[in-house]
């Protein structure tokens, strides 16, 4: 994968199993979150080839491609929440895609499913903020609606960039144990970018290990160490 003159990922050759919990480790510019968008098809590889649940994710396009989307989750680095609508809005937006278009549009009028919204907040521990406006959350908050949303799409595979990087200890657990259930609970599977090595060994069964762009370690979790784990969030001189 090539950005103009940069080279973003070069010779990755890896499949994921579903019921996986990967770790992507590396440290930054490593090109964890370029391989993210290319199992979600927000980029699409400059060579080589991605599929992702036996489909190119970069089709996105007519009713296949409105499928695929539906079973892929992300949660992104940047959140990509809408600030100015209130959180059920945004929570709403995991679903969309499987709402027909009329219902969709109601829903922002008069949101719909608002039940299973409040109970996936609720797990999150923001019940009581549906209906606030999700620009007067803080960043933890922020991000904890966009694993909310996760949790009413309901994906086979969740894609997650640094998905607790605003959380204190405590939330961040809980949060990748959510995700890691979301992915279990439903035979799914959790690739997500991770910085701190604890998580990576509590809550993942493989770590993936990415420095410039390749992969340099590809092993279970059971049986690395936080030490094993350091050199890989370290930038090379
Ligand atoms: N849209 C883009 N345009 C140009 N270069 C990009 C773009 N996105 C990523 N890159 C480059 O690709 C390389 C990998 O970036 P990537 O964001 O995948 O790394 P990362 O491991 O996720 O880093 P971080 O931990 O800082 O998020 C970097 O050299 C980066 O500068």
């Amino acid at each position: 994968m090539r950005y103009g003159g940069t080279t973003a990922l070069a010779g990755v050759d890896l499949t994921v199993g579903p019921g996986e919990r990967v770790a992507l480790v590396g440290a930054s510019g490593a090109g964890k979150s370029t391989l993210l968008e290319l199992a979600n098809g927000s980029v699409t590889p400059t060579a080589g080839s991605v599929r992702v649940l036996d489909a190119d994710p970069s089709a996105r396009s007519g009713r296949a491609g409105r499928r695929l989307r539906a079973r892929i989750g992300t949660v992104h680095q940047h959140l990509e929440l809408v600030g100015s609508l209130r959180v059920v809005h945004n929570v709403n937006a995991g679903r969309l895609g499987t709402w027909p278009a009329a219902r969709a549009a109601w829903s922002l009028l008069r949101p719909q499913g608002v039940p299973d919204v409040v109970a996936a907040l609720e797990r999150v521990g923001l019940a009581d903020r549906a209906f606030e406006r999700t620009e007067r959350l803080s960043g933890g908050q922020r991000q904890r609606v966009a694993i909310a949303r996760l949790l009413v799409q309901q994906p086979d595979l969740v894609l997650a960039d640094e998905p607790a990087s605003a959380l204190d200890p405590a939330l961040a657990d809980r949060a990748l144990a959510l995700l890691g259930d979301l992915a279990r609970d439903r035979g799914g599977t959790l690739v997500a970018a991770l910085h701190d090595p604890g998580l990576v060994l509590r809550h993942c069964d493989r770590v993936v290990g990415l420095a410039d762009g390749r992969v340099v370690l590809d092993r279970p979790a059971a049986g690395l160490s936080p030490a094993d784990l350091a050199d890989l969030y370290e930038a090379p001189a």
